[in-house]
């Protein structure tokens, strides 16, 4: 199996670079891992304390449950993949059968923090965007799509998002094997990769 971790800040574009390279790819050779399925379960807490919780800070994540499901899908086993609700800002009760790929990619801010996630991927990848951009969209989807208003998505960015992409997130970078400039949408880095995945599944 060939792990392919994908990190970057919060906006830069990991989900939509790593639907580039998936697409038209065959489901049953190319696995997705989103780190976000694994945050911690939140089930002791009210929904306002759970909205209130530091999701970008490593200790949200239950990293020790991701290890085990990589190192059990590298093993050639199936694993329960959490599923995750940003509405609820919970685990769901239910999980996804997730089986062995001949590729699996593993994407979240904080993959590249973590030195047991790294140690399983064979190529590290950061997508990086400028943070005024990444503001932007991030801005856009919290509003439209997560249910947070104008003030507290600003007010959430300064106390906490760029806190920790700058104490967390950015340095991880000097993990990344390959860096993709994600402004503006990078079809040639895109490219690149897919050819190293379909290299993997001839
Ligand atoms: N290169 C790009 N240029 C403009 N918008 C982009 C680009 N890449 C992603 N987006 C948009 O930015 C938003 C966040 O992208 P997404 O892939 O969800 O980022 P991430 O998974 O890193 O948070 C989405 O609305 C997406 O369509
Ligand atoms: N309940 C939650 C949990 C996490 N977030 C934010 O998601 C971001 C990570 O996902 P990306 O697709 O942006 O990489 C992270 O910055 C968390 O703040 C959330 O909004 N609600």
């Amino acid at each position: 199996m060939l792990v392919i971790g994908i990190a970057g800040g919060t906006g830069c574009g990991k989900t939509t670079v790593v639907n580039q390279i998936i697409n038209e790819l065959p489901d049953e050779e190319v696995g997705v891992i989103s780190q976000d399925s694994y945050y911690n379960d939140l089930s002791h807490l009210t929904l306002p304390e759970r909205r209130e919780t530091n999701f970008d800070h490593p200790n949200s994540i239950d990293f020790k449950l991701l290890a085990q499901h990589l190192k059990a899908l590298k093993d050639g086993h199936s694993i329960q993949q959490p599923v995750y609700s940003f509405l609820e800002c919970n685990r769901k009760e239910e999980t996804v059968p997730t089986h062995p790929t001949k590729v699996l990619i593993v994407e979240g801010i904080l993959i590249l923090t973590n030195p047991e996630i790294r140690e399983m991927c064979d190529i590290k990848i950061f997508v990086h965007a400028d943070s005024d951009e990444r503001l932007i969209r991030r801005l856009k989807r919290d509003v439209n799509e997560r249910g947070w208003d104008l003030d507290e998505t600003l007010e959430k960015y300064q106390t906490i998002l760029k806190p920790m992409h700058d104490q967390f997130i950015e340095p991880s970078k000097e993990y990344a094997d390959i860096i993709i400039p994600n402004n503006k949408y990078n079809t040639v880095a895109v490219d690149i990769v897919r050819s190293i995945v379909n290299e993997k599944l001839v």
